[in-house]
């Protein structure tokens, strides 16, 4: 008998205390995954955001695009609401179905190869509640992906490879901050659906 014994394992909490990562692999076939990824390449309308830091303006290291059933305001700038593109409309079922929460918004980053990265930060804003569920879907090359705790210092790193989603839920935002640092390695892109429920913002 050949069968793998571990199939059918259920995930196991990746962090050791204070809230709730589940990686979850192989979520769609891999064709299916693989065709995701060269349609949202493609198909989405990537935007170049520009950064603020101490006066300076500074190209964001990744391209990104949102999209939500709310308006949406981030670093100031109000996003109106932006219907799913049919690309992302079946992700937000599969990211729905496989983690059991509700989701009205995603906000994509398309890393074009090792120089492009995101910096330690917690999706911790107040138009997303107090422990917030957040779907993060992955498709293309594998990035690192590290957690550090707030208090503590204590650090979780994860591979994350295509076709595959991280779930974080519980205190998660609430205690630990993320990122995905660059690479010196060869690396091709990457392209990360982060689903979101949003309270919609006043204008
Ligand atoms: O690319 C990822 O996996 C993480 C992106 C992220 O943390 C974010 O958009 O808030
Ligand atoms: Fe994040």
């Amino acid at each position: 008998m050949t069968g793998d014994l571990f199939a059918n394992e259920p995930p196991r909490n990746l962090l050791p205390f204070d809230g709730e990562v589940l990686l979850l692999r192989e979520i769609m076939t891999p064709d299916d995954a693989d065709r995701a990824f060269a349609r949202l390449k493609t198909g989405i309308v990537w935007q170049q955001e520009i950064a603020k830091i101490h006066g300076k303006e500074i190209p964001v290291p990744r391209l990104t695009a949102w999209f939500g059933e709310v308006a949406y305001r981030y670093s100031g700038v109000y996003h109106p609401a932006a219907p799913f593109p049919s690309v992302v409309a079946p992700l937000r079922k599969l990211a729905e179905d496989l983690s059991g929460a509700p989701f009205n918004t995603v906000l994509l980053n398309y890393y074009r190869d090792g120089r492009d990265s995101v910096s330690w930060h917690a999706d911790d804003e107040d138009v997303l509640g107090e422990n917030p569920v957040i779907a993060s879907l992955s498709f293309g090359e594998e990035r690192r992906f590290h957690f550090r705790h707030k208090k503590t210092g204590d650090r979780i790193s994860i591979d994350l490879p295509h076709n595959s989603a991280l779930i974080m839920a519980g205190e998660t935002q609430h205690c630990w901050l993320h990122q995905i640092p660059k690479t010196a390695r060869q690396v091709n892109g990457r392209i990360n659906l982060t689903f979101r429920n949003t309270q919609p913002e006043a204008r």
